[in-house]
């Protein structure tokens, strides 16, 4: 049974995505029976090797991938498994919005930053031309972007300052969730320490909850106070992170806290970021 949460923003139950398969008979079943609850502000983590089904349900949650059957619940309304018209893609997007690893590749290489933050936030709010600037300011100061980040365009960033970029057009729409596929994976160790510092500071201010899908456990331990542990499209365990990372209650899960390669990383969870 999933941890029950009094007021969860996301509850998914009984998750399940077949794949065709090489056979048609025997469907590749990427995700199976998977359910939890995401309580508002909170944190989770959802960690496995690759191939353990975490981005199917991130992008399942996201709508861009048609689930087989089960439920998923946001902002206490259920989900759909049909396309959604304008309107009630607008509303989704105000609640869970989604953070990629690449965001070279998710941003619009054509436009400035600051062109790009503008685009987002006028998708949002019926806001006037000033109060949109004030906003797209507000949004790379909250990122720790310089105002003079907003004139160039993607490609003159480094791979932080654009997952800056990415996290700052995912707050546009003021979401009660983010959704972070590996969305530090890419990047060099001290940059990403960085990052991850930016996010718990965003989650110090805001009362937005992050489902943080990652393979890496060091991440985890940074950022998130309880964790899911998928291996073959099932969750095998889930509990608080701390508890998790120092006596985790499967195999699977200590070969993963084993594998992580960092010298000195201790499974505690850290403070908050400076
Ligand atoms: N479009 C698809 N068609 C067929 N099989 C797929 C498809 N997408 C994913 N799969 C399979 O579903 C399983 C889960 O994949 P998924 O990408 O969700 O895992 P993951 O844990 O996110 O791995 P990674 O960290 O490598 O992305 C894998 O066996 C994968 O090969």
């Amino acid at each position: 049974m999933p941890e029950q949460h009094p007021t969860p923003v996301v509850r998914v139950r009984g998750l399940r995505k077949e794949f065709p398969g090489h056979d048609r008979r025997h469907p590749v079943v990427a995700v199976d029976g998977v359910g939890f609850d995401l309580g508002a502000g909170e944190a989770l983590a959802v960690v496995g090797e690759s191939g353990s089904g975490k981005t199917t349900v991130a992008r399942m949650l996201m709508g861009l991938e048609q689930r087989t059957s089960g439920t998923i619940e946001v902002c206490g309304r259920s989900r759909g498994s049909g396309r959604p018209g304008a309107a009630e893609r607008r509303r989704r997007a105000r609640e869970m919005q989604l953070v990629f690893q690449d965001p070279y590749l998710s941003l619009d290489r054509s436009q400035r930053i600051g062109d790009i933050l503008d685009t987002a936030v006028r998708l949002q709010h019926d806001l006037s031309r000033e109060a949109r600037r004030a906003r797209v300011d507000e949004l790379m100061e909250q990122v720790g972007l310089l105002p003079r980040h907003a004139t160039v365009y993607p490609r003159q960033l480094s791979g932080g300052q654009r997952q800056r970029v990415a996290i700052a057009r995912a707050l546009a729409a003021q979401p009660s969730v983010l959704v972070l596929d590996e969305a530090v994976a890419a990047l060099d160790v001290s940059v990403q320490a960085q990052v991850l510092n930016l996010l718990c500071d965003i989650r110090e201010s805001t009362d937005i909850a992050f489902l943080f899908i990652t393979h890496d456990l060091a991440v985890v331990n940074q950022v998130c106070e309880r964790t899911l542990v998928m291996r073959g499209g099932t969750v095998v365990e889930e509990g608080p992170t701390a508890r998790v990372l120092s006596s985790p209650a499967q195999e699977y899960t200590r070969r993963l806290i084993d594998a992580v390669p960092r010298p000195g990383w201790t499974p505690q969870r850290s403070g908050t970021a400076s």
